[in-house]
């Protein structure tokens, strides 16, 4: 049977990505971010699945307004790097698990969540970046990938709730996946961050360490958080933190009577425009 081990929740800002490509990690201003993930880097060594089931959102890249699935589902063999305008980023190709995927898919529509398919997709800094953050850079990524993209980008986006709901539905999946697999899911993107309008470059400290704080301790009453809440709060990029959701719905219950291991916490603000936040739980 194959299992979730283990969560990761990160912020997903290009300009990291562009940092590691470009040799700028030792530049003060960016040891700040990467000391954040010296632990995870060994962690990840020491703890490398088969499969990392990585939810993350699109920026215009492989969607567009033309077409815009909720939740989509790569059920692909293998995603290229996508040029998001300064070329691709010299990281290595993602690998997928179509036979996973597709068990995913089959699982998670019988239990009333309709997920798109997707075959073929180019995968943006969404994906890349936290791929880089916890890898470094290397010739291949150590596991294969299930990108998982949601729409988080062009209103209406998924309540938490229903995020929360649907990494209930994915673990399930995974656990009726017949072949002993490790798999880890990641929340991606987030924290408080606004790109634009009045109120560019909005930060939340507090609210950010109190996400991260119910995202371990109540993450059900978490996915209550209403998106008035994330916009005021948390700017009009903070709700990207509905993706963390689906990640924590995939973990231990609460509610049940059991809860994850913290094994990492780190915070720091900026990068760029963004709060980072990061976290590992284990099963
Ligand atoms: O902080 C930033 O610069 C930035 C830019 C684009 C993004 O998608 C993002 O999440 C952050």
């Amino acid at each position: 049977m194959a299992r979730i081990t283990a969560s990761v929740y990160t912020s997903h800002v290009p300009a990291i990505g562009a940092a590691m490509d470009l040799g700028k990690t030792e530049e003060p201003y960016w040891q700040k971010v990467f000391a954040g993930y010296q632990f995870s880097r060994e962690w990840i060594k020491a703890n490398t699945p088969d499969v990392v089931f990585l939810v993350f959102n699109d920026h215009a890249t492989a969607f567009s307004l033309d077409m815009i699935p909720t939740f989509a589902i790569g059920t692909a063999a293998e995603y290229a790097v996508a040029d998001e305008g300064w070329g691709p980023r010299p990281v290595p190709k993602v690998e997928g698990h179509p036979e996973l995927a597709a068990h995913i898919a089959q699982s998670v529509i019988q239990q009333d969540f309709d997920l798109t398919l997707v075959n073929k997709m180019d995968v943006d800094h969404g994906l890349t970046v936290p791929l880089s953050l916890m890898c470094g850079q290397t010739q291949a990524w150590p596991f294969k990938v299930i990108p998982f993209a949601v729409n988080v980008v062009q209103y209406p986006v998924p309540s938490g709730m229903r995020c929360f709901r649907l990494g209930q539905a994915i673990r399930k999946a995974v656990e009726s996946y017949d072949e002993e697999l490790n798999v880890q899911i990641w929340g991606t993107g987030g924290m408080s961050h606004q790109l634009q309008g009045p109120r560019a470059g909005l930060i939340n400290k507090e609210w950010d360490n109190r996400f991260l704080d119910r995202l371990l301790d109540d993450p059900e009453g978490l996915a209550s958080v209403s998106h008035v809440e994330y916009v005021k709060e948390a700017g009009s990029e903070g709700i990207e933190l509905v993706m963390w959701l689906i990640a924590r719905g995939a973990m231990a219950d609460v509610a049940g009577g059991r809860k994850p291991t913290l094994k990492h916490r780190f915070y720091h603000v900026p990068a760029s425009n963004t709060a980072v936040g990061h976290m590992i739980l284990e099963n």
